[in-house]
């Protein structure tokens, strides 16, 4: 299978204190991807290592060559009071035409917000800018670190769906971390549930009633299942490592579990590197082969000892 961006055996520490161990995934051409874990979780972390911002002190970040990547902050992390237009902000950092900045502005719902400040911009107006100006550079693969924090209800929901509308135009992937769970639900292909370590990764079906998942999220989540509505009649090709026919729904073939193997207790070592300020930029991702094996080590049999926190067996 393809594999735009992987990760394996990713640990990160910050001053010495362990916040992912042993992390990895991988995210294929087309498909909706979303990392869901408690606060504190290591979530934005993953994204940051994924992306270059963070560097891990153990394991590897492979991506395909040539990679265009577009990456949506949790925070933008701009001083208010700098007096900064929408539309000098969709050309920093590379300057952008009229014409682009326009037709990506009108693309993600915001047409008309060019001269406006982004310091008076409401949370929604902000997050389409700031979608917008990771688009222009035509991402491969999208990243959106709790892209809808702050938003009400209605404003997530729409969100989401023009997060997979542009899915549908464009093919592009998308690796998003939310706590929205019930549109996660709705709206991924696979889900990937962290707490320091992967707990379990699925379709949401089969995360749903994942032991792992409950003892994160509580039972409550069944509106979730509810909600899932995958048909899985859109165009791109995937496999998430079951070989199914795209036609079929996707929950006849739900992809099995992946509890993490090995026996590594947390460790206290690490040298805690810090990332820069992320700002909602589109970055040329460097090169670097990726490896075909299966990066999430797929029905490996269960190992280690009970996780207190989630419950499943795993390394950490
Ligand atoms: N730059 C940093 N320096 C030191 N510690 C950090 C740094 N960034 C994150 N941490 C710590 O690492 C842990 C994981 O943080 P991270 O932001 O990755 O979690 P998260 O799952 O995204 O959380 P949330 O859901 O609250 O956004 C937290 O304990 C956090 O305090």
């Amino acid at each position: 299978m393809e594999t735009l961006i992987a990760a394996e055996d990713l640990s990160v520490a910050y001053g010495g204190a362990r916040v992912l161990q042993d992390v990895s995934l991988r995210i294929a051409p087309g498909e909706i991807v979303t990392i869901v874990g408690p606060n504190g979780s290591g979530k934005s972390t993953l994204v940051r290592a994924l992306i270059g911002l963070t560097r891990p002190d153990g394991g590897k970040v492979m991506r395909a060559p040539g990679l265009r990547l577009g990456y949506v902050p949790q925070k933008l992390a701009l001083d208010a009071s700098l007096p900064l237009s929408v539309r000098r902000f969709l050309s920093l950092p590379r300057r952008v035409s009229d014409a682009a900045a326009e037709a990506a502005l009108a693309r993600t719902g915001v047409a008309g917000l060019s001269g406006r400040q982004i310091a008076g911009l409401s949370g929604g107006q902000l997050q389409r800018v700031m979608l917008a100006r990771a688009l222009l550079d035509r991402p491969q693969l999208l990243i959106l670190d709790e892209p809808t924090t702050g938003l009400d209800q209605p404003a997530t929901a729409a969100f989401y769906r023009l997060i997979e509308e542009v899915r549908g135009e464009t093919g592009c992937s998308v690796l998003m971390v939310s706590h929205d769970l019930h549109v996660v639900m709705s709206a991924s292909d696979r889900v990937i549930c962290l707490n320091g370590h992967v707990c379990c990764e699925g379709t949401p079906r089969v995360i749903s009633a994942a032991p792992e998942y409950r003892a994160l999220f509580g039972l409550g989540t069944g509106g979730a299942l509810a909600l899932y509505r995958h048909a899985h009649d859109h165009g791109h090709e995937h496999d998430h490592g079951h070989g199914h026919d795209p036609a079929h729904p996707h929950e006849a073939h739900p992809v099995p579990l992946v509890p993490i193997a090995g026996g590594q207790g947390l460790s206290s070592q690490g040298s805690g590197a810090k990332g820069s300020g992320g700002q909602g930029s589109s970055a040329q991702a460097s090169g670097g082969s990726v490896a075909g094996g299966k990066a999430g080590r797929a029905a490996a049999p269960e190992q280690g000892a009970r996780c207190a926190e989630c419950g499943g067996r795993h390394a950490v």
